[in-house]
Order: C-alpha cells, then sequence, then structure tokens
C-alpha cells in the first residue's frame, strides 16, 4: 500500500477567504486539496468551477488540487478543470454516458483520472477499466454536504476496492470521502483506504495542525 495522504475538502473552508485558508491547511501539514465541484442537478449542492480552481493557483496554492466533479454531464468541465490546474479528476460513472471516454479524456488532459462511487453504487462499474484509473474514490456518505456521519458499510466496500486494486497489479489509490474524523481514520485505513478526504473534521476546529497530526498519529497505529 501506498503512503497515507490527508486531504481537506475546501467545501468546508471560509470561502470568504479561500486562498488564505488554503495555504494553512497546507501549512498545517496537509498533503492535498480536495475540491468539490457540485452542480445542483446531479447534487443537490452548488459550488465551485474552474475559475476557483484557477484562482488558488494564481494565489500561489502549488499542492495537489483532487476536482471530485458531481455534475452531470461530466466531459465538457474536464478540459477546463485541466487547464484551471487540477492533478486529479474524479466523477461519478452513473453521470458519464461513456465511462472509457471520460476516463481517457482525463488522462489525456494529463491529470489522473479515477471513478467515485456512492455508498450504494456497485464496484462493477471497474471491471473493464482498472488500466485507465489512478484513484478510486469511495463516498462514505451520500455526496452534497459537508458535516455527514460516516456510513458503516463502506468498511466492507473498501476492503472490496482494496482487494481489486491489489489484484488489478496497478497503481491505483483507495480515497475516502465524507464523515472521516480522527477516531475513524485508523479503522478506514485498515479496510484499505490510503488517502483521506476530510472538511469539517480539520475546518471546523480552530488548530489545523494538531487535527492533521492527530490523524497521522492514529495512521501510525495501522497495519499496512
Ligand atoms: O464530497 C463531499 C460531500 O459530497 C465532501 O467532501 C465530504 O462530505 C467531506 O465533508 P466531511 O468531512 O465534513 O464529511
Amino acid at each position: 500500500m501506498k503512503s497515507y495522504l490527508i486531504a481537506p475538502s475546501i467545501l468546508s473552508a471560509d470561502l470568504a477567504r479561500l486562498g488564505e485558508d488554503v495555504e494553512n491547511v497546507l501549512k498545517a501539514g496537509a498533503d492535498v486539496i480536495h475540491f468539490d465541484v457540485m452542480d445542483n442537478h446531479y447534487v443537490p449542492n452548488l459550488t465551485f468551477g474552474p475559475a476557483v480552481c484557477k484562482a488558488l493557483r494564481d494565489y500561489g496554492i502549488t499542492a495537489p488540487i483532487d476536482v471530485h466533479l458531481m455534475v452531470k454531464p461530466v466531459d465538457r468541465l474536464i478540459p477546463d478543470f485541466a487547464k484551471a490546474g487540477a492533478d486529479y479528476i474524479t466523477f461519478h460513472p452513473e453521470a458519464s454516458e461513456h465511462i472509457d471516454r471520460s476516463l481517457q479524456l482525463i488522462r489525456n488532459s494529463g491529470c489522473k483520472a479515477g471513478l467515485v462511487f456512492n455508498p450504494a453504487t456497485s464496484l462493477s462499474y471497474l471491471d473493464y477499466v482498472m488500466d485507465k484509473i489512478d484513484v478510486i474514490l469511495l463516498m462514505s456518505v451520500n455526496p452534497g454536504f459537508g458535516g455527514q456521519s460516516f456510513i458503516p458499510a463502506t468498511m466492507q466496500k473498501l476492503q472490496e476496492a482494496r482487494r481489486r486494486i491489489d489484484e488489478s497489479g496497478f497503481d491505483i489509490r483507495l480515497e475516502v470521502d465524507g464523515g472521516v474524523k480522527i477516531n475513524n481514520i485508523a479503522e478506514i485505513a485498515a479496510a484499505g483506504a490510503d488517502m483521506f478526504v476530510a472538511g469539517s473534521a480539520i475546518f471546523d476546529q480552530p488548530d489545523y495542525r494538531k487535527v492533521i497530526n492527530e490523524m497521522r498519529q492514529e495512521l501510525t497505529k495501522v497495519q499496512k
């Protein structure tokens, strides 16, 4: 398994001073910035577009930006986010008419590609595309809002996704998003995740460094 990555979700950041807040969370030890794109169509909420991603780059953010597209249709936004500075682009298979084409479009745009699975979405969408993905993102809440509780059935799904990755032999990250906290991150890692999105757990606390350090401390307890 790969080294662990902590990816704060900007959904819970201080949006009035986004650049500064992202800079602060990176200085506090975050590895990746998770960028939630919601369209009020695929999910019942509306957030950020490519202009905001570009604004973070223009502000001087150099860390990897992990763009999670909760939009339908998917393809039109891929080149825009790649140009705006995305490193990872992930999308929900149900939202794309042609999953293979969307994945290729992401890689051809120079980004790492991934599929996102809602709590009730089958991992069978992975069957014919393991060679075309760099990350599998399992939603541990229903997408649309921060601050929800982790759905326990995700643990078993993580184990299944980990088994698929290990059997494939491909270099694929296993990311989890929703309700990740200090008190469950070790169990989530033990189930197979190596990339952890955390929004409210980090941004709702005054001391980001303390939360991230405590998460890393928890992760040291996990046998890889
Ligand atoms: O994609 C998301 C919601 O669709 C968010 O990234 C996710 O829920 C993170 O928030 P929190 O850590 O507060 O649960």
